[in-house]
């Protein structure tokens, strides 16, 4: 996937979001080779595996400027990267169990000046704060992730749908939903990207 046919997906982009999308193959080609967060071979997919894919949230939830995301378990920034960009005036807070990982979140963030993300190793279950959205992919089944992080919303919700959680899921959830018990809303990227890959992707939204 070109820059141009994942710029086609959101119109509104300015020329700087543009310009950050677009310094991300190089970017993580060279902290990649240092701290290896994504597969060999997904890098040369980054546009339509990663960040598309992160995008997929925005395409179900339109952040809003002043709310605040937890993005759990991000790795090397994924999906709170590409969604910082996408939504220049929200707050994102990455967090993940392995430092490194973190330092690769750091250092791309910083390069491409991205003042509305915060980075910190720390598991999910040891933060402190309260915010509007939780956004995760590729941690665990929902029945052992919910708990961690269905404290961890504030009260008062402003956006089009209540505070809660919005994983990016794929495959047949259908045994992981019931075992977990929780009441689900079910978003099929497919209806948003026209990539075979999306076939079977979701977005999960779990009330907070
Ligand atoms: C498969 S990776 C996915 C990374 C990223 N979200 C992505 O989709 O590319 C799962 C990540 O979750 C992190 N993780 C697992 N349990 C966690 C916890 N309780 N709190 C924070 N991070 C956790 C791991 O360290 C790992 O980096």
């Amino acid at each position: 996937m070109t820059s141009e046919q994942l710029f086609s997906y959101f119109p509104q982009l300015s020329d700087t979001q543009k310009e950050q999308f677009e310094r991300l193959p190089q970017l993580y080609e060279l902290w990649n080779n240092q701290i290896n967060v994504i597969s060999r071979k997904d890098i040369d997919q980054l546009f339509e595996r990663h960040v598309l894919h992160s995008l997929g949230i925005a395409k179900v939830m339109p952040f809003l400027p002043g709310e605040k995301v937890l993005d759990v378990g991000t790795g090397g920034g994924f999906p709170g990267i590409p969604l910082a960009i996408m939504f220049p005036e929200t707050d994102f807070f990455l967090v993940d169990s392995i430092g490194k990982k973190i330092k690769v979140v750091q250092e791309v963030a910083s390069a491409l000046g991205l003042e509305n993300l915060r980075a910190a190793h720390s598991r999910a279950e040891q933060v402190n704060e309260k915010f509007n959205f939780v956004v995760s992919r590729a941690v665990t089944r929902l029945k052992e992730f919910h708990p961690w992080i269905k404290n961890k919303y504030t009260k008062q919700s402003k956006n089009t749908l209540p505070n809660g959680l919005l994983y990016l899921k794929g495959g047949d959830l259908s045994e992981e939903i019931a075992e977990s018990g929780l009441k689900v809303k079910q978003y099929y990227l497919k209806d948003f990207f026209k990539e075979e890959f999306f076939d079977t992707k979701q977005v999960i939204y779990v009330k907070g």
